[in-house]
């Protein structure tokens, strides 16, 4: 058995006064797609953004490799690619704008932007002001860069809102590739995922109502 590349241990997340997800703990492991799933408000993002490290659980830790991310911050950095549920796409700069800008925010300077726009079926929009595109196009702005990516550890929440099928097919291999060179995928979507389907491990949140005492 692998050594886990992540693990959540006990982790328990309250939004205003209600207890989102209680000692939750798992390991995700090289190879691993794993899909948070849940209906609206179950905690899904609040649980991505815990593991990326950019919230604080109430209790409980995340470990990279078996250190806590705290304590392993450049490394854990340097792991991570996160995209979250708002695509971080500026809608003044044009697609080619702004993958140059997240790929150099990444550390990659001389990233082969065109092949990579095409590869998201964006060929042709290179130059088009992000906020004169569709919303799967602008998706696909921000999607850009998994295909770039050296990060073994991929946090993408909602990546198929907006997708069209095929776009939502080229993304699935895109995970399985991704895994079988040992990486892993944590990802949330509302939609049945056809290509990844068997390899897909799955963690449920419920929604829990706490009327008021
Ligand atoms: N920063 C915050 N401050 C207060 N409450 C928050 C915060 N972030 C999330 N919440 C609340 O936590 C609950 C869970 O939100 P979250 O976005 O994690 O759910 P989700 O499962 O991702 O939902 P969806 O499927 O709609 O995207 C919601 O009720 C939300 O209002």
């Amino acid at each position: 058995m692998t050594k886990p590349l992540l693990q959540a241990k006990a982790l328990t997340c309250i939004r205003e006064e209600r207890i989102l997800f209680d000692e939750l703990s798992f390991d995700v492991h090289p190879g691993d797609i794993l899909q948070i799933e849940g209906p609206n408000g179950a905690g899904k993002t609040s649980l991505l953004r815990i593991l990326a490290g950019l919230s604080r659980p109430y209790s409980g830790s995340v470990f990279y490799q078996n250190q806590l991310i705290e304590e392993a911050r450049d490394e854990y950095h340097q792991a991570l690619l996160y995209l979250g549920h708002l695509p971080g796409v500026k809608s003044e700069l044009s697609a080619e704008e702004n993958l140059n800008f997240n790929l150099k925010l990444a550390g990659y300077h001389d990233a082969p932007q065109r092949e990579i726009l095409a590869k998201v079926n964006l060929t042709g929009f290179e130059e088009h002001p992000a906020g004169h595109l569709s919303a799967g196009q602008h998706r696909r702005i921000a999607l850009a860069r998994l295909w770039h990516s050296e990060a073994k550890i991929w946090i993408v929440d909602e990546p198929l809102t907006a997708i069209d099928k095929r776009g939502v097919a080229e993304l699935e291999q895109l995970f399985l590739d991704h895994a079988d060179r040992g990486g892993c995928v944590i990802l949330t979507t509302h939609q049945d995922l056809q290509l990844v389907g068997n390899r897909l491990k799955k963690l449920t949140l419920s929604y829990q109502f706490h009327p008021e005492a």
